[in-house]
Order: C-alpha cells, then sequence, then structure tokens
C-alpha cells in the first residue's frame, strides 16, 4: 500500500471500520468474548452511520480459525533436563501466550490494512490484550502515532511483574519492548517479536487506580506518563486531557490512538466488566475525554475493551453496553448540542 504517506492525517478518515473482536484469552472470565456481539446488536453500526460516516463492518473477527496452542511451556515439569532459569519460569506464568500472540498479530493486520486504506479502525473486544494488535497496526499505518490509555489499570506488567499471568494486564510492556529479547526463535517470547514499538513518551494513561507495585516501578523508570484519579479530582477531567495531550502530543499533530477500557468508568456507570475497581471515572467524565479527543481532528483508531456481558444482571449488562456504544459515538463526533 503505497498510495498513502504513511503519516498523512491532512484529511481525516470518513470512513469508520468496525472490527468485532470475541477474544477472552487474555484473562479468565468468560463472557467478554461476547462484548462485540452485544455492542453491535445494540445497534452501534446505525448509530455510527447516523453521525454521518461510512461504516465498514466485516463480521465478528474469526477467531475459530486460531488452533489453541498448548497453554504454556512446562519447565517444572517431571523432567530435570528441564533449564529452570528464571526466564523460563516467567514465561511459563502466562496464560495462553501462544494464542494470544497468533490472534493479536492477525488484528494487528486487520487494523493496520483499514488504516491504510484511509479508515479509521474502532476494535470491539474482547479483553484488552488486543491491544497488542491494534496499536501495532496503528504504528505500522502512522508511524508517529500516540496513545491515550483510559484504564484503571496500568496494563503494562512485564512478565517478570506480572502476578496473575494474564496478560490483558501486559499488552503496554510488549508494546514498549520492556520485556527481555526471545533467547531464541523458538522461545514463547519470540512469538511476539512482530509487535510494533510505542516509545514510552508517546504514552499518556487517564484514570488509573489500581496499579499493581511491579507496574508503579515501571511507570517511575520509565517517566510515563498518567494521570490517576486523584489528578482528575484534583484538576478537573478538561484539564486532565489538556494536560495529556499536551504531553504525547504538544505540536497536535501526532495521529491519536485512544484505548478505552471499559473498567475506566466507576463500576456504577459500567458494572458489566471483568477488573471492576470502584471510584472511577463518572459517565460524562468518560464521555469528556471522548469528545475532547474527536474535537482535535487527530483521532486515526479506536479500541472499546473488556465489556463482559455475562457479568452481572441484564439490566447492568444493557447499562455497560449502552454506555460503550455511547462512547464511541463521543468519540466519532456526537454532541451534545
Ligand atoms: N485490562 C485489564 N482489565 N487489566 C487488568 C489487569 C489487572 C492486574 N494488574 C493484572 O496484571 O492482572
Ligand atoms: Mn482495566
Ligand atoms: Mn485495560
Amino acid at each position: 500500500m503505497s498510495s498513502m504517506s504513511s503519516n498523512n492525517i491532512l484529511s481525516s478518515p470518513k470512513t469508520v471500520a468496525i472490527l468485532g473482536c470475541p477474544f477472552s484469552g487474555g484473562q479468565p472470565k468468560p463472557g467478554v468474548d461476547k462484548g462485540p456481539i452485544h455492542l453491535v446488536q445494540a445497534g452501534l453500526i446505525n448509530q455510527v452511520e447516523e453521525l454521518g460516516w461510512h461504516v465498514v463492518f466485516d463480521g465478528h473477527h474469526q477467531f475459530e480459525d486460531v488452533s489453541p496452542p498448548p497453554n504454556s511451556i512446562q519447565v517444572n515439569g517431571t523432567s530435570d533436563a528441564v533449564v529452570d532459569t528464571a526466564l523460563d519460569a516467567s514465561i511459563a506464568r502466562l496464560r495462553s501466550p501462544l494464542l494470544v500472540a497468533q490472534v493479536c498479530k492477525s488484528v494487528a493486520s486487520a487494523v493496520q490494512a483499514h488504516a491504510e486504506m484511509g479508515r479509521l479502525p474502532v476494535t470491539l473486544g474482547g479483553d484488552h490484550s488486543l491491544a497488542m494488535g491494534t496499536i501495532s497496526g496503528t504504528l505500522r499505518a502512522y508511524d508517529q502515532a500516540c496513545v491515550i490509555w483510559i484504564d484503571a489499570h496500568a496494563d503494562i506488567n512485564t512478565i517478570y511483574s506480572t502476578d496473575t499471568g494474564n496478560i490483558h494486564g501486559m499488552p503496554l510492556s510488549f508494546l514498549l519492548k520492556l520485556n527481555p529479547p526471545a533467547p531464541s526463535p523458538d522461545s514463547v517470547l519470540a512469538k511476539f517479536d512482530w509487535v510494533s514499538h510505542l516509545p514510552a513518551e508517546r504514552l499518556v494513561y487517564i484514570g488509573l487506580r489500581d496499579v499493581d507495585k511491579g507496574e508503579k516501578e515501571i511507570l517511575k523508570k520509565h517517566n510515563i506518563k498518567a494521570f490517576s484519579m486523584h489528578d482528575v479530582d484534583r484538576y478537573g477531567i478538561g484539564k486532565v486531557v489538556e494536560m495529556a495531550l499536551d504531553h504525547v502530543n504538544p505540536q497536535r499533530d501526532r495521529p491519536i490512538h485512544l484505548s478505552f477500557d471499559v473498567d475506566a468508568l466507576d463500576p456504577s456507570v459500567a458494572p458489566s466488566t471483568g477488573t471492576p475497581v470502584r471510584g472511577g471515572l463518572t459517565f460524562r467524565e468518560g464521555h469528556y475525554i471522548c469528545e475532547a479527543i474527536h474535537e482535535t481532528g487527530l483521532l486515526v483508531a479506536l479500541d472499546l475493551m473488556e465489556v463482559n456481558p455475562a457479568l452481572e444482571d441484564a439490566e447492568s449488562v444493557r447499562q455497560t453496553v449502552t454506555v460503550g456504544c455511547s462512547l464511541v459515538r463521543s468519540a466519532l463526533g456526537e454532541t451534545l448540542l
């Protein structure tokens, strides 16, 4: 694809590509793979069209073709011959690394292809490990892109720091290349070599309130800008978004990838999600972020992740799916007046 220069956003996309990603392999709770189906059934495609976009929806990404690999490499098995290095032991704790790597790689290609056709990819998750794929796809099409990550969590655990082994808590460690290099081509880690590199200064967080100890050290060590709920309380969401943009996009010339984990919202607003944390963004704060990013005219890709319709009662599910749809509409230009 050569007709588009890699960073041409002079004419921002007029077509949205909606990618349903029914994937749950980055975490243990079933149901998050049903998120995209629910969002689409709630009428998201029509709603986006009504905002004036042309919408391409090629169905939900087919992951059935991805053969389920062994969950992890056995290093503590029966054989003494297995070298039990710290690296191997860490890799062994990851949940479904080969599956996650393979799925995200195919998502990266899909996002890249849409972006290179001048479309704005909107990826519906699925768990947040998918962002390894979506952001890699964005960076291949726009190498100067920055990332605004809206979440209760930092999702930046490395293979060494993760407590849970859930890769939805790790995508940014792969994007920032914080994990050790693969020791050999057949190492599990080599399956993540395709992931694009996001420089730490082009990442900013809003909404954090449940950051693991190891993650706090990583944020500090790499000088990663993060606005927690404490900052939202102190400055107000308007100022926080402005400061976030000033950090990752000082000249307001970089394409923006917005990755929105629905658990950034308070559980009273979005209850049906796998790792809810109280004290989150209000309904309006969440929407304000999306509206303000839209106003920059720089949005080139959007993720909406971690909607899990299998959690909580029917009314909570309806509420979460509805708010998911309205966040997407706000990011795509819906205004209050
Ligand atoms: N995308 C998410 N909801 N991530 C939650 C991550 C929670 C925790 N920090 C972990 O590493 O497992
Ligand atoms: Mn989260
Ligand atoms: Mn997340």
